[in-house]
């Protein structure tokens, strides 16, 4: 449906949640390397239990590696990041689209989020004075916007 694309994800849970997240909405998980685990991390592991066999997860050597191999269009491309001005509830998402989160204690380095035109550098509302949310819960609350404006299609309920 969507293609979750996180970018030097460094703590192993998180990867595993967004595992677990991405074969429960039918997404495909790009990972970005370098990454701060091993694939064989068992905190990693755990948390996506043995949901990887349910969830396209893809690995790229570096950014422009990513970009290369993968050609996502431009305009579908949408970087969440706590430096957006925009809401990411005022976007509208198209299946396919490509979701991008930067690492836990680094965010996206600056060349990548540059390279976003503003209205495609999406925030979550968060109270004044907060400085981020946690990297999984962001990639599940922002799955879950751009599939609820789907319908949930594919989903065992209907919305
Ligand atoms: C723990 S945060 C990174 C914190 C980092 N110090 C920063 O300010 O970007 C990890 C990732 O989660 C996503 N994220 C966290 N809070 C967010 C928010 N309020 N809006 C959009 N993305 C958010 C972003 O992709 C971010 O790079």
């Amino acid at each position: 449906m969507f293609n979750i694309v996180l970018v030097e994800p460094e703590i192993p849970p998180n990867t595993g949640n967004v595992i677990r997240l991405a074969a429960n909405t039918g997404c495909r998980l790009h990972l970005i390397e370098p990454l701060g685990f091993s694939m064989e991390d068992k905190l990693m592991r755990r948390a996506g239990l043995d949901y990887h066999e349910y969830a396209p997860v893809l690995r790229h050597a570096n950014w422009q590696a990513f970009i290369d191999l993968e050609k996502p269009d431009p305009a579908r491309l949408f970087a969440m990041t706590t430096k957006g001005s925009r809401s990411l509830y005022s976007a509208t998402f198209l299946p396919g689209d490509w979701l991008v989160f930067g690492s836990e204690t680094r965010g996206l380095a600056a060349a990548v989020r540059d390279s976003f035109p503003l209205d495609q550098r999406l925030k979550l509302p968060m109270l004044a004075g907060q400085r981020s949310l946690n990297l999984s819960n962001s990639v599940a609350t922002s799955v879950f916007e751009a599939w609820r404006q789907q319908g949930f299609e594919g989903a065992d309920l209907a919305l």
